[in-house]
């Protein structure tokens, strides 16, 4: 069987870094190329840090990386603003996008099913990589029937570009597609101080921690009457979600639509 080839864009990211090691050690893949704002026209072995990755050129324009790397597959772990770009242009290349990028509007993912949908070709975009935290949010969407008043936490680095976190956004659409339409809180609550309750997504409340030393953490709490059920989950490093990472690639070359999400692919 043919390798499946896999271009990275932010390759020196966090996430990034991780994700060109888990493709350079998988065999059935293979690292084309990488998208990047910097280092145009190098090999990605000329970066600091990246010596043992050969022959991979390094391009700062999506189109002339998408027509120059006959990819299958782009994994985009950038910022929201260029990782919905990448996502579209990738689209209307035939190349099949993976990604790991939060912060997309609603109409955005709306866009990219439609595109996605146009063009017949699989596109995998995953709030978590992480096996443990889409269960977690699998339990939360269970509990959610039992309990019906919920906060959600999520805790990250001081270096993260969006909240609430995809992660937090997505858990709360899985509990609002079970939970009857519920408003949190005593119905006069009033904030003295604005964000004190942090955001509404279907009348549960979303609390944002950011703090250096932090990974990737979320605990959702259920509330009832003489009980607390927290579920929790955390990542203590970048490789928890390379897993995920692996298996939408190995997904991603079948479907022909949107799957937003991994709970919808894992068994
Ligand atoms: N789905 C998941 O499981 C996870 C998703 N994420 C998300 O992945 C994204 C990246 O996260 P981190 O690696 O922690 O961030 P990071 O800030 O460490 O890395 C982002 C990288 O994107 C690069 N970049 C920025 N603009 C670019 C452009 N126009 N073209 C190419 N590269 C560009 C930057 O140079 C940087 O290296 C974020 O949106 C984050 O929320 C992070 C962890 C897990
Ligand atoms: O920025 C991060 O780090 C993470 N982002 C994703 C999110 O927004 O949920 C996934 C994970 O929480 C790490």
């Amino acid at each position: 069987m043919s390798k499946i080839r896999v271009i990275i864009a932010g390759p020196r990211g966090k996430m990034g870094k991780s994700a060109v090691n888990m493709v350079h050690l998988n065999e059935q893949f293979e690292l084309v190329s990488v998208l990047d704002h910097k280092h145009d026209g190098k090999m990605l072995n000329d970066i600091d840090g990246f010596e043992k990755y050969t022959d991979i050129p390094v391009f700062t324009n999506i189109e002339e990386c998408l027509q120059k790397s006959k990819a299958d597959v782009l994994v985009d772990l950038t910022t929201p603003e260029f990782g919905y770009l990448h996502t579209k242009t990738s689209l209307q290349y035939g190349v099949r996008p993976v990604v790991g990028t939060t912060g997309f509007t609603k109409t955005q993912l709306d866009e990219i099913k439609q595109l996605a949908e146009e063009k017949e070709i699989g596109c995998i975009i995953a709030p978590n990589f992480a096996i443990g935290a889409v269960l977690m949010m699998k339990f939360s969407q269970m509990a959610a029937k039992y309990f019906h008043n919920i906060e959600i936490i999520e805790l990250h680095h001081d270096q993260k570009l969006d909240a609430p976190s995809g992660t937090a956004v997505k858990t709360a659409e899985m509990i609002s597609a079970v939970r009857k339409k519920k408003e949190q809180g005593h119905p006069n609550e009033k904030e003295t101080i604005s964000g004190a309750r942090g955001a509404n997504i279907d009348g549960m409340h979303v609390h944002s921690v950011r703090l250096p030393g932090l990974i990737a953490h979320q605990q959702v709490m259920f509330g009832s009457e003489g009980e607390l059920l927290t579920i929790r989950h955390d990542s203590y490093n970048r490789d928890s979600f390379m897993s995920g990472v692996k298996l939408s690639i190995e997904t991603v070359i079948n479907v022909s639509t949107l799957i937003y999400g991994l709970e919808n692919i894992i068994e």
